[in-house]
């Protein structure tokens, strides 16, 4: 068995008015992929949120490498190799991609040599200011600037939501690549739970704040009548 990288200990967590998520207990380890899928509002985003610090914890430990994360200040965690690539993206519209990409490099693993490897049009974009992108553009570059921070683990909260067929192709090749490294742990929520699955090793559902499945994602993914009752897809 490989080793827990972040372990979530009956968490319960949520925001001011409301407890999203009750009870939960889940464990990823090291170099791992994981699939997190749901309906929406089931409490996905939530669960990426509270491993940042980003919400109300009510019970329940997470830790990260056994130590508890309550003990780091949100501002810190990337620092720990925590890559969070939210679905606002948060790209700084007046710098330029390459300013963007250098605002997180730590001189790890990920140069830019490797991002333009895996994303041929940051290169292309690269003096062009962040506002100037299209959708799928900022997404890389959201992306990659969470690469050169030479995650442990990457957070990538539904990366291909509205975006074009073709960059959604270019997308996907990109995070098999990721995910095939070994030495970085993804975990990938997704609406689209096909293109999801077909990424992952390992497959978590979620309804109602709670998990309901947790098993192999090629196990699911030929599973049309456990995809239809858990998430509503045959
Ligand atoms: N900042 C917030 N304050 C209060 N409630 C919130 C906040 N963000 C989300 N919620 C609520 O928490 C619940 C879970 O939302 P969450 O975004 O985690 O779900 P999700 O599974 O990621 O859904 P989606 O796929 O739509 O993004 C929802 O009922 C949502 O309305």
């Amino acid at each position: 068995m490989s080793t827990a990288l972040l372990e979530f200990d009956r968490i319960s967590a949520g925001y001011d008015r409301a407890t999203i998520l009750e009870n939960l207990s889940l464990t990823v380890h090291e170099g791992e992929s994981l699939a997190l899928l749901g309906r929406n509002g089931v409490g996905k985003t939530t669960l990426i949120s509270t491993i940042m610090g980003a919400t109300v914890m009510r019970g329940g430990a997470v830790r990260w490498r056994g130590a508890d994360l309550a003990r780091v200040a949100p501002h810190r965690r990337a620092g720990l190799g925590i890559g969070w690539v939210a679905q606002e993206r948060w790209i700084f519209p007046s710098l330029t991609v390459k300013e963007n990409l250098l605002t997180t490099a730590r001189g790890g693993a990920w140069t830019l040599d490797r991002i333009h490897q895996l994303f041929p049009r940051i290169k292309e974009r690269e003096h062009n200011l962040g506002n100037q992108l299209s959708g799928g553009e900022q997404q890389m570059l959201a992306i990659a600037r969470a690469l050169m921070l030479d995650p442990k683990l990457l957070l990538l909260d539904e990366p291909l939501e509205g975006l074009a067929p073709v960059i959604v192709d270019e997308l996907v090749s990109a995070i098999t690549a990721m995910c095939a490294t070994g030495d970085m742990t993804v975990i990938l929520v997704e609406q689209h739970a096909h293109v999801a699955l077909g990424l992952t090793k390992k497959a978590v559902v979620m309804d109602r704040g709670r998990i309901v499945f947790e098993g192999d994602s090629a196990g699911l993914l030929d599973d049309d009548g456990q995809l239809e009752r858990l998430i509503g897809l045959g």
